[in-house]
This record gives C-alpha cells, structure tokens and sequence, in this order.
C-alpha cells in the first residue's frame, strides 16, 4: 500500500511504533519470528511497525498498520539504509516508509541525502523517514526532503552524548526548528520516556529494545539481581 504524509501522521500522532530486529547470529533472527512478533506488537495497540531487512519487511506483509523499512549493512558509519540501492530494495519489499541514515556523513554510493530521496521517489512511491543524530542532520533532512524525522541516531554518530534514556533534549530542538513529523527513537525504555517523548515535542515515539529484544530485557533484570548483596531467602534444604 502507500501512504501519503498527511495520513500516515495522522496515523501515527500520540503513538507508539515497535521496532522488531533481531540481529546477526540471535535467536530470534528470523523473518516469520520478527513477523510474529511484530502481529503482537499491532495486537498491543502499536500504530505502526519498523523492520530490518527485506525478508523481514516481506514476511510481515499482511500487517494492517504502517511499516517503516530500512536495511541494516553492517553497523558501523553509514549503516542504517545507506545507499539509494539499498533503499529501493527496502521499498521493493513492501515498505510504506523508506527509513535511511540522515546524517550529513558521506554516504557509501556518493549520493548526497537529497540526492538519495530524489531518485527514490522517481522510482518509488514511498515515504522517507530520516534517521538523525543531531539537530543539524534534522535540518539538513528537512531540507533534503525527508517526509519525517527520527532522533535514531542521537548518540551513535559523536555529535550527540548518548543519554542512558532518549535525547529529549534533541526532541525538543528538531520540534522548535523543524516543520517535519518527529518520530522519538533510541534507548525510550519505559512507558513514561515515552510519554515524556511526546511531551517534548515528537510526533510519535518508536520502542524497539524494551518491546522486542529478550536477551537484553532478561540482562537488565539479571543485573538489577547480581547488584544486590547476596541475602537472598535460599530456604532450608
Ligand atoms: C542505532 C541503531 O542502530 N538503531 C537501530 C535502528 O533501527 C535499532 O538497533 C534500534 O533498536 C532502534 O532504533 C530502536 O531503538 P531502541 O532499541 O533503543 O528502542
């Protein structure tokens, strides 16, 4: 399906996106598992759903809410969607939102970001979502014509300090210089960040790890324990 700006924002105002990715060598690294997993997310209230990986983004084709798309290659620099091939394959998937490094980094093909959202668009009828660590990647994406704009990046490019919880600092700036629809990302790891998100500014807020990544949920909870002094009631045997 595409969407056009006006109604996918209405759609996703005040909400939550789930990220579903598993990465290399996990577990869960499996399309029809991050598919179902992505079905419980929309079945919890989620607007929309994000996916890596065009097996992913096939595999969950039958989802009856929006899917911002995007390819990972490798995750370092430029990775997230960095090249118009790249993104042509993410939309060729089925993607209703392209998501792409919007960062003012050279990207691996040449292409400048504006340059990339042109040639997708001569192509594609898709969104574009901005993934952006920084206020002036947010205005630069703005003005390269990205449909939306998402703090992704906050604290992965050097630009930013990276927080423990989201950059509502960032949020806050992108909303007072930039016309675009925010979407909050990274590190939103309860529900009051996330609303705190949206009382900063975004548009919408997007929770991967919290909602959909067991190995790290189960390590903060094993760390909570190890921290405590050992005084645990053992019971007798
Ligand atoms: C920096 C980067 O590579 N971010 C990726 C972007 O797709 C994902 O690894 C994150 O899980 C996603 O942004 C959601 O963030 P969090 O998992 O913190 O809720």
């Amino acid at each position: 399906m595409s969407i056009d700006a006006a109604t996918f924002t209405a759609r996703i105002s005040g909400g939550l996106i789930v990220s579903c990715q598993a990465y290399p060598g996990e577990a869960m690294r499996d399309p029809n598992t991050m598919a179902q997993v992505a079905r419980a997310a929309v079945t919890g209230g989620a607007v929309a759903i994000r996916l890596q990986g065009t097996a992913d983004i096939r595999a969950a084709v039958d989802l009856d809410v929006p899917v911002i798309g995007l390819w990972k290659d490798g995750d370092d620099g430029v990775f997230i969607t960095p090249t118009l091939e790249h993104a042509r394959a993410v939309a060729d998937a089925g993607a209703d939102v392209v998501a792409l490094d919007g960062t003012r980094r050279p990207r691996p093909d040449g292409l400048t970001l504006a340059g990339t959202i042109a040639a997708l668009r001569e192509t594609h009828d898709v969104l574009v979502m901005a993934d952006c660590g920084s206020l002036d990647d947010a205005i630069a994406a703005e003005e390269a014509g990205a449909d939306l704009l998402g703090t992704t990046l906050a604290g992965y490019t050097g630009e930013r300090r990276k927080t423990p919880g989201p950059d509502l600092e960032l949020v806050a700036q992108v909303a007072a210089r930039c016309t675009r629809p925010i979407i909050a990302e990274g590190r939103i790891h309860t529900p009051d960040a996330a609303a705190a998100a949206i009382e900063a500014g975004a548009t919408a807020v997007c929770v991967g790890t919290a909602i959909t990544h067991p190995s790290t949920i189960t390590s903060w909870f094993v760390a909570a324990l190890d921290a405590r002094p050992a005084s645990g009631h053992e019971g007798s045997a």
